[in-house]
């Protein structure tokens, strides 16, 4: 353990970084995602614009290559040119991050984080008026301590493992993090994870709906104890993604249900979410 690696307290926050370099894609082509052939051209023209260092940073990130991707004119997986610009693309295509206003950024010193499917810190992001940017901000979701790395994730974890591992293979990487390693030997603790994930998805999808449009099918005194079940299962698992949206979900469904004193637990909970990002942004 390198003792010069300080440890880190929960809510520390670790980096806040500007992108490299943003696009804007094109309309999303449903069920085939972004066409390569538009965001080539965006990709190259960006990086010309950058510096020399800046280039370097651009060409110093990781890069996915799918198999015989670039020599093979009919291969299935991507198929990016072998050409600088097809290398450009694929470098944006294993790290970049969609920004909130529509468009994709790379960000070099985030894009070094690994991926683990129960993370230790809140990616997120954050407009920056004064350089008119999208940053993203990482910090610390629990205490970290020193040698241990830093992990984030690259997809929704209310999913199993298998869908978490398919969502993952666009990074070109079967995950083996310890959760997914369990899920290998069939556990009684993983399969529970897994379906845990599952149903909590599931009660998080059923609230969202009703909180835009309250039906009468359930009663709130029900709804506000599964609101409060998923939002204490996102906190209880570090979750910090979710956990601003749930404890929200379970202040205003405790407030359906008239039970005050719940109201108020969970709204200072969902303001210490927002804080963990600072600036009280709304995840
Ligand atoms: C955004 S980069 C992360 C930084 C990268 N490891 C590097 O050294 O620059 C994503 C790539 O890192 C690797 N990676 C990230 N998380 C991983 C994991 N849990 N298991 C195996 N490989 C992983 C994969 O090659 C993936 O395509």
């Amino acid at each position: 353990m390198d003792s010069q690696v300080p440890h880190l307290e929960t809510c520390g926050k670790l980096l806040v970084e500007d992108p490299l370099v943003t696009i804007t894609p094109p309309p999303l082509v449903p069920g085939v995602g972004f066409s390569l052939a538009v965001i080539e051209p965006l990709v190259a023209a960006a990086y010309t614009q950058l510096t020399l260092a800046q280039k370097e940073q651009y060409l110093s990130c990781h890069e996915v290559r799918f198999g015989n991707e670039g020599e093979d004119e009919n291969s299935q997986e991507g198929n990016i040119r072998d050409t600088p610009s097809g290398r450009l693309l694929r470098i944006l295509r294993s790290n970049a991050y969609n920004t909130r206003d529509g468009r994709v950024g790379l960000y070099p010193r985030v894009a070094l984080i690994n991926h683990d499917c129960r993370p230790n810190v809140l990616n997120t992001d954050r407009w920056d008026a004064e350089t008119s940017n999208w940053q993203r901000i990482i910090v610390a979701a629990r205490d970290i301590v020193a040698g241990e790395e830093i992990v984030t994730t690259y997809v929704p974890l209310l999913a199993d493992t298998a869908t978490r591992r398919s969502r993952l293979a666009q990074y070109g990487f079967t995950c083996m993090c310890e959760t997914c390693s369990a899920a290998s030997t069939s556990s009684a603790a993983s399969s529970h994870d897994d379906a845990m994930r599952v149903q909590m998805r599931q009660v998080l999808d059923m609230l969202e709906e009703r909180e835009e449009q309250p039906a009468s099918d359930l009663p709130p005194k029900l709804l506000a104890r599964q609101a409060a079940e998923l939002a204490t299962y996102i906190a209880d698992n570090g979750f910090v993604d979710y956990a601003a949206g749930t404890s929200h979900l379970a202040a205003v469904f405790a407030g359906r249900a008239g039970d005050t004193d719940a109201a108020a637990y969970w709204s200072a909970a969902h303001r210490a979410d927002l804080a963990l990002a600072g600036d009280g942004i709304d995840l």
